[in-house]
């Protein structure tokens, strides 16, 4: 796929084939725009974490209501996207959803994958803290994510980086953030993009050992179904 042809220098190699790492992706100022930019009257609190959507929420059948992303969206993150050739082959040639993900401290996300609603591609933005991504292989047979069984790889992902998932490591794997203040041994043998990172100077300073203030991700994707404005099938597809 494009992506791979632009990305390649960004490949997390041990990672099941469509997973790339890029350290400052984007710069302090625009994190800063970025972090202001975010309405606060947006959020939706879950039990371990707070997110907001962007344009809206997917219906009860993971449609889309058609509707434009907000520009501190787009630019300059988005713009970029087009650049690297991302999402080049799916459906609508760019992202048109955009889930924010808000966690404390001892905040995470269960093991889980992207849903169905989806083209096998996100794109995700992370600002202000570093934690870490634990990714699960998926077994043949598995249904239901299992959380009995420790993380296959972790990647760290550092604020202004941008992590691309596509491919076998979207359809294969499983990921989480486990609820947790402090990552620990962080090394190049425990972190699968420790050769990607942006400052691994600041890990090894600190004995392998991150500690965790608050953390936003930005998660672009695009939704496979979309509903024109006006139309009356949301919720209720035809076909
Ligand atoms: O915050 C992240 O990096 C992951 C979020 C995530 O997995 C999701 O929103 O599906
Ligand atoms: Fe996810």
């Amino acid at each position: 796929m494009a992506a791979n042809n632009m990305l390649g220098a960004h490949q997390i190699s041990d990672i099941p084939d469509g997973m790339f790492y890029i350290p400052n992706f984007i710069d302090h100022q625009q994190e800063a725009d970025l972090l202001s930019a975010l309405p606060s009257n947006r959020w939706i609190q879950l039990q371990h974490r707070r997110l907001q959507t962007h344009p809206s929420s997917l219906s009860k059948t993971n449609i889309l209501l058609e509707a434009p992303l907000p520009s501190w969206l787009v630019n300059p993150i988005i713009t970029r996207f087009m650049t690297l050739g991302l999402f080049s082959d799916s459906p609508h040639q760019g992202p048109n959803h955009v889930l924010i993900n808000e966690y404390e401290p001892n905040q995470g996300i269960m093991p889980h994958e992207d849903g169905a609603a989806y083209y096998p591609i996100v794109a995700t933005v992370s600002l202000s803290s570093t934690l870490c991504l634990d990714i699960y292989e998926k077994k043949r047979d598995e249904d239901q994510p299992r959380t009995d069984v420790s993380p296959k790889w972790r990647v760290l992902q550092e604020p202004r980086s941008l992590l691309v998932t596509c491919g076998t490591a979207y359809t294969d794997t499983l990921h989480g953030i486990s609820e947790i203040e402090v990552d620990e041994d962080l090394r190049p043998d425990t972190v699968a993009n420790w050769t990607l990172l942006g400052d691994k100077n600041i890990l090894v300073d600190n004995g392998g050992r991150n500690v965790r203030t608050t953390r936003i991700s930005l998660t672009y994707r695009d939704v496979i179904k979309v509903s024109k404005a006006g139309s009356k099938i949301l919720g209720r597809p035809r076909g």
